[in-house]
Parts: structure tokens; sequence; C-alpha cells
């Protein structure tokens, strides 16, 4: 049978019944790529779980798919949210999907253009603050506490249990957890989601626990420190967040499965970032290169074994960020005149490079 989406598909682990409608924009059921060069070159065999590919390139499709068919279960005509651009761009299209008012709150100046443009095309309202991600939640939160407005952050239960699917998907694809799984972190929301994912599924299938390995940028390492970061800043602003809100359920899930959370500085992202779509042919937004610079780090320290079998997970589309690829990248356009003779001439010679 084709893929029907999330709701359908997992239906008896996720919290639906008769009344739960049959949302979907058939989000779900993405990749798991083997990363064949990567492997061979740092002895491990590594996959990458590409959630770009889902609907609207990250995510948060999983959870808000769940979120918003709750919203409207319980007679909700409105759903709200904070966002670094993700959670803004899945929370307007599934409005938009099952004509809902959206409202989304970012901070000002500091959203992916991709991201951006997937609020306003999907016809979300948008309030930009001059003020932060963790600004922004606060007030989302005490909004929707004294009015009857859905929040749809991952502070809504709905939002994990969308997104412990992918755990589920990975299970299936390998024939068991891997031995470590490594992901962004930023709200805490996903390896939160993540773990739950692989303890149900473990419980029951037998399909066996992975290390969760988390890793935060460096500018907004707030876990790492055990501290607040009130400023926090990084290029890979889908984790820019100074005050994770599922903070304890992360430290949770790295310790009750004998992982870690760690960070990495900005340039270690973009070297992963550059070298991930150049060696493998894999675009994915610089926050979800966290996973696979993380993985490199410590490899390199030792901390992660030769021959472990790894998912990273990547958790955006390259595309929703096309200026930090731009920008970052040492490839740039040749501009020729537009003379047939001069520009075969230098085919010619590319041709022979
Ligand atoms: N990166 C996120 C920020 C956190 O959102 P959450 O609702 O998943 O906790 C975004 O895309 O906004």
């Amino acid at each position: 049978m084709s893929w029907q989406g999330l709701i359908s598909t997992y239906k008896d682990f996720l919290p639906v019944n008769e009344n739960t409608p049959a949302l979907t924009l058939l989000e779900g059921n993405t990749p798991l790529i083997r990363l064949n060069r990567l492997s061979e070159e740092w002895g491990i065999d590594l996959h990458v779980k590409y959630e770009g590919a889902n609907p609207t390139g990250s995510f948060k499709d999983r959870g808000m798919v769940m979120a918003v068919a709750k919203a409207i279960e319980e007679g909700s005509d409105t759903i709200i949210c904070a966002s670094t651009g993700n959670t803004s761009a899945a929370a307007a299209a599934y409005a938009a999907r099952a004509n809902l008012r959206c409202i989304v709150v970012i901070p000002e100046g500091k959203i992916a253009m991709g991201k951006l443009a997937q609020a306003v095309m999907y016809g979300a309202e948008i309030i930009s603050i001059e003020g932060n991600f963790d600004q922004a939640l606060k007030i989302v939160r005490s909004l929707s506490e004294s009015s009857p407005i859905t929040l749809v952050n991952s502070v809504n239960p709905y939002r994990i249990e969308g997104q412990k699917t992918a755990a589920f998907e990975i299970c299936d694809a390998l024939g068991s957890a891997p031995d470590i799984l490594a992901l962004p972190v930023g709200n805490a929301g996903n390896i939160t989601a993540y773990w739950k994912g692989f303890k149900e599924y473990n419980e029951s299938k037998q399909t066996g626990l992975p290390e969760m390995r988390g890793f935060e940028a460096e500018g907004a390492a707030a876990i790492v420190r055990d501290s607040i970061i009130e400023n926090p800043e990084t290029i890979a602003t889908a984790i820019r967040i100074g005050n994770p809100a599922s903070w304890k359920f992360a430290v949770e899930a790295a310790n009750e499965s004998k992982g870690k959370i760690d960070e990495v500085t900005d340039e270690e992202i973009l070297e992963a970032y550059h070298f991930l779509a150049k060696k493998e042919g894999v675009f994915a937004e610089p926050a979800s290169c966290a996973s696979i610079a993380g993985i490199y780090k410590q490899l390199k320290s030792g901390e992660i074994k030769k021959g472990s079998k790894i998912v990273a997970v990547l958790t955006g589309n390259g595309l929703k960020d096309p200026n930090v690829a731009v920008n970052t990248s040492t490839i740039q356009p040749t501009l020729l005149p537009m003379d047939e003779e001069v520009i075969l001439e230098h085919l010619q010679g590319v041709k022979q490079a």
C-alpha cells in the first residue's frame, strides 16, 4: 500500500482515536541514506536520516501533524508558536491544510530566508520581535495559557509523540536500533522524542536501544555548560537557543542511554556542512550538520569507537538557508561574455583540467 502519512501508519503507537482527524501532507517515511565515502574514511557504518525530505523540509512536520490534528480534535481554531524558522514553516503549512489560523513569533533578522518564505506563502500571521527565540517562547507560552489558542511548540506533548516516529522508521530500515543516534540539540524536543520512540519500539518489538549523542552549538551550549545562555549566538540559527524547553529530558536521554550532550563550534559545523554536500551529495541546513560535526569530533577524541553503526539525524533541508550556502562556499559562478567562441574555449579548458 502507498504511504498514507504518520497518523495512519503509526496509529497504534500514537494518541489517536476515532475523533482524531486524518490530517496529513504525507509526512514521514524519509530516506535513511548510507554515507559510503565517510563510512570508509572514518571506519564506521554511517547513515543519515534525511528529514529535509519532509513536506516542509524539516522533521517538525512529524510533530506538527500530530499537534494540529489534536488541536482540531479539541475544538481549537487558532495555533501559535515561537520559532527559529522550521517550526513556523511546519505550523503554517499544517494550519493552512486544516484551515486554522496560525500566528508565529520569530526573532527579527535571525530567520533563514527559505523558512521565512514558507511562513509567508502558507499564510501565517508573522510577528517579528527584537528578541531571541527563548524570549519569544516565553511570550507565546503565557499567551496560550490565558487564551483559547493552542501552543504548538515542542512543549506540546503531541509534538513529541509525532516526532518519535522517526525512531521507528530507523529501526524498521536497519532491522534494529543503531549503536549511536547523533542529532543536533536546540530546544531539545527532538532528542526527547527519539529516545521515547526507541524505548517504545524496543518494548514492543525488541529493537534495542542506541546511545543518544546530542550536539549543541558552542555559542548556545546551555546544557553542556549547565547554565542558561542569555544571548545565544551561532550560524546554525535553528539551534540558536539558550534555554532549551526540554533540557531535563535531553539530559535524561543522554544519561539513560549512556550517551552524551556535547558541543561543536560554528567552524566544525560549517566544515561538516560542506564536506557532507561535496563528498556525499547530501545538502542539509547548517544546524543539521552539528550531528556530523559531533561524530567527527568524537571519533577523533576516541569517544566513538571504530566499527560503530551510527545514524546522524539531518533535521532540515539545505535549501532552507541559501544565504549560508552561497556566502560560505569557495565555488562561485564564472562570468563569461555571451560570445560562443569565448565560452567554448573556456569549457575546453575546464574539460581538460
Ligand atoms: N528550531 C526550532 C525552535 C524550537 O522549536 P520547537 O517547537 O521544536 O521546540 C524552530 O524551528 O523554531
